[in-house]
């Protein structure tokens, strides 16, 4: 399925972020509902062509935990992206709109985002680099699942080339300048768990207003954030304060995290039933 901006119907547009534009399109001759994002990168016309040869990778990304993508095409000087829509968002616009999600909700959320990073990571050794509520999609069936990974490096470039992107979901060895490891993702997981438990973004603890600057340093100088005591079940506190473990080499990996989960009993009593 060799997609061009003519095959492409115009439908709807979804939502922008920092850097790309996401509209409901329909594939003409297929039917097919599709989300299309558009990012605009001024790069000369070798380092297009080498992001599009690096997208191609995503057509060998198959997980039920990972959004479907369809192609990937140049019109002039903006990358077009074509993946499976997800019908009912990504879970930042959900919680901003039904509050705190429900902790057996949390626990489905956990397993599927885990589960997509670590097949990304042990099958194409991706990391992510940008796990966060607005890239962890639902559809009607219920389905989660992850989109924005950095699977082209000349892409991840061109982005922060042009972009400013200082992530509010940065590890502190991340904004200290070290290099990424799945374990800085899983830094990632448990400020996007926190966030969607409580229904609110968990830094500063007291909810007051910090600059991105101030937010970095708070990130890195400060004990890593903790859920309000007594609000949730214990083993859904020590999980995320083991996601939260700001030495990145006693931090668990997504695969670590996985075989705890399955490993141990106490998590199917709790927020994973
Ligand atoms: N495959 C998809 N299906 C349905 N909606 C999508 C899909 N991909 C993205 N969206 C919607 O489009 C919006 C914009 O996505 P985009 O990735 O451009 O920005 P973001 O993730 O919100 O923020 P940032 O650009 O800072 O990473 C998202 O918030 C999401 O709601
Ligand atoms: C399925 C699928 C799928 C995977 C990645 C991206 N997009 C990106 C982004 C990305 O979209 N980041 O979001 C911020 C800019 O809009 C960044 C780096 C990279 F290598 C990608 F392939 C995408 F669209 C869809
Ligand atoms: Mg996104």
């Amino acid at each position: 399925l060799d997609l061009k901006a003519e095959d492409l119907k115009h439908l709807k547009e979804l939502g922008a972020g920092n850097g790309g534009t996401v509209s409901q399109v329909m594939h003409i001759t297929t039917k097919t509902l599709m989300a299309k994002k558009i990012i605009h990168i001024d790069a000369n016309p070798s380092v297009r062509k080498q992001i599009l040869r690096e997208l191609q990778i995503l057509h060998d990304c198959n997980s039920k935990y990972i959004v479907s993508f369809y192609g990937a095409f140049m019109s002039d000087a903006d990358i077009s992206m074509c993946m499976e829509y997800m019908d009912v968002g990504s879970l930042d616009n959900i919680y901003k709109k039904k509050g705190p999600v429900p902790l057996e909700i949390v626990g489905k959320i956990t397993l599927a985002v885990l589960e997509g990073l670590n097949y990304l990571y042990e099958n194409h050794r991706i990391i992510h680099r940008d796990v966060k509520p607005s890239n962890i999609l639902v559809n009607s069936k219920g389905q989660i699942k992850i989109c924005d990974f950095g699977v082209s490096g000349q892409l991840i470039n061109s982005i922060a080339d042009t972009f400013v992107g200082t992530s509010n979901y940065m590890s502190p060895e991340r904004i200290q300048g070290a290099s990424y490891s799945v374990r800085s993702d899983v830094w990632s997981v448990g400020i996007t768990l926190m966030e969607l438990a409580m229904g609110r973004f968990p830094f500063p603890p007291d909810g007051s207003q910090l600059t991105v600057l101030e937010l970095l340093q708070h990130i890195v100088n400060e004990p890593a954030p903790r859920l309000p005591t007594g609000e949730f079940p214990e083993d859904f506190d020590d999980f995320v304060q083991q996601c939260l473990i700001k030495v990145v080499s006693e931090r668990p990996s997504p695969n670590e995290l996985l075989v705890r989960i399955f490993g141990e009993i106490f998590f199917y009593g709790t927020f994973l039933n």
